[in-house]
Order: C-alpha cells, then structure tokens, then sequence
C-alpha cells in the first residue's frame, strides 16, 4: 500500500469524527451546564455499564488477535480499568465519579438503573469484539481519537456549570486525556498495518461506524429515560 492509501484511509478513518457522541443534544446540554443531579446520576450509572464491559471487549480483542507484540500493548487497556489491586483503575475512578454524583456503589455495580437501549448497544460492542475480525474490533476502538477534545470540554464543564461535585471524583476524565491519545495512536498504527486490502480497509470504517452508532445509541438511550424521569 502506498503511502497516499494509508493517509486515505486514516482521513476516512478520521472524519467519523462528524458522527462522534460529542455532537449529541445530551452531551450538548450536559457542557452547556443544562443538566440536573438526576440527569447527571442517570448518565454515570449507565455509562457505568459501557464502562465495566470494556475488559471484556478488550479481553475479546486479545483472545482473537494472533500477534503476541499487538497482544502485549493491547492488555494495558485491561490493566487501565481494572488496576492492578483493590482501590485502582478505571472502573474504580468511575464508581468514585458516581459517588461524587450522589450515587451509591451499589446501586451502580447491581446494574437497577440500567435502562434496556443503553445494555443493548454495549451488549452489542462486547459481542461485535467478540465476534467480528480483530482488526475491526480494533478499528471500533478508534472513537478514542476524537474523545480527548470532549473529555477536557467536560471537565471544564463539569467544574464551571455543576460546582457541587467534589474535584476529586473528575480524576478518571482527567486519566482518560493521557491515555486516549496514548491507546488510539497505536490503535491506529495497528489498523494501518493489518488492513492493506480494499475490503479490510471497508471492514474497519464501518466498524468505526458501527461504534459511533453504539455510542450515540447509549445516550439516545439515557436521554429518553430521563424525559421518562426514570
Ligand atoms: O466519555 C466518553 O465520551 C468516552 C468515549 C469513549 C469512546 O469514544 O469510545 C471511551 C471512553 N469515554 C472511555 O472512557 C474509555 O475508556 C473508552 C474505551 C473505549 C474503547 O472503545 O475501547 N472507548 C472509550
């Protein structure tokens, strides 16, 4: 491949961007200070499912990936959320993001607010890494490359429009901004490298697609169970 397909390709990769989450009238409202601690606490317990299944996406990713140098950078992502030891990972920064939200662990971790469109869509990723090419489960994890802009949007946000959250419960935003750019740039490398064909090339922006869709699905999801008042 020369190196005018890879920059295509990575250009084509790039402009899902349009269709990132960021754009979302939720996520809009949320930057804009225009949320409550209901709607926020809505938002946190039900992303808390995205987060809780990402190692089992990524454990998938591992289990089906056949190249020992991808596999030993692609576990880290499981050490990220899980830590290494009780009290550490990204799991554990986002149940002390709840916590600082007004939720309980419990009622977090026992899933009771959950709502059905938000389990389908990650249900769906989990089952996508599970059971798609690796590489495309790898191509879906490239939503990362736009999520740093929206991180640091947020917490500014966060600080500026909802002073009523302890600073401290904003720590696992603050870990994302390192290790998003850290996790898409070799994300990227490796799609580069292992989608060559017309096909592959394909199969990797439509998961990209695919994951975008999962994304503004969850929070079609959590916006409409909060109109509900559920
Ligand atoms: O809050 C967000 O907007 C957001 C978006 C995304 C994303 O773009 O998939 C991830 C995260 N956060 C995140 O925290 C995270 O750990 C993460 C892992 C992945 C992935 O697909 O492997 N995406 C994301």
């Amino acid at each position: 491949m020369t190196t005018t397909d890879t920059e295509g390709f990575v250009a084509a990769l790039r402009g899902h961007s349009r269709r990132y989450h960021d754009r979302h009238p939720f996520h809009r409202r949320m930057n804009e200070g225009g949320l409550s601690r209901q709607q926020l606490q809505g938002w946190a317990a039900n992303r808390f499912y995205y987060q809780k299944n990402l190692p089992h996406k990524d454990a998938a990713i591992l289990a089906n990936c056949p190249h020992r140098e991808v596999r030993r950078r692609w576990i880290q992502r499981i050490i990220d959320h899980d830590g290494t030891a009780e009290g550490e990972g990204g799991i554990e920064a986002w149940l002390r993001l709840g916590e600082a939200l007004g939720l309980t662990r419990e009622e977090m971790e026992d899933e009771r607010h959950v709502v059905p469109g938000v389990r389908f869509a990650v249900d769906a990723y989990v089952t996508f890494a599970r059971t798609r090419p690796w590489t495309e489960a790898v191509a879906s994890s490239l939503t990362e490359l736009f999520a740093p802009d929206l991180m640091a949007e947020r917490l500014a946000a966060f600080e500026r429009h909802y002073p009523w959250i302890d600073r401290q419960g904003l720590a696992y935003f603050r870990a994302r901004l390192t290790q998003a750019p850290r996790d898409c740039e070799h994300a990227l490398r490796v799609v580069t490298e292992y989608c060559r064909s017309a096909d592959e090339q394909a199969g990797a922006l439509a998961a990209l697609s695919f994951k975008c869709d999962v994304l503004w699905s969850v929070l079609d999801a959590i916006e409409r169970s909060c109109a509900d008042g559920r």
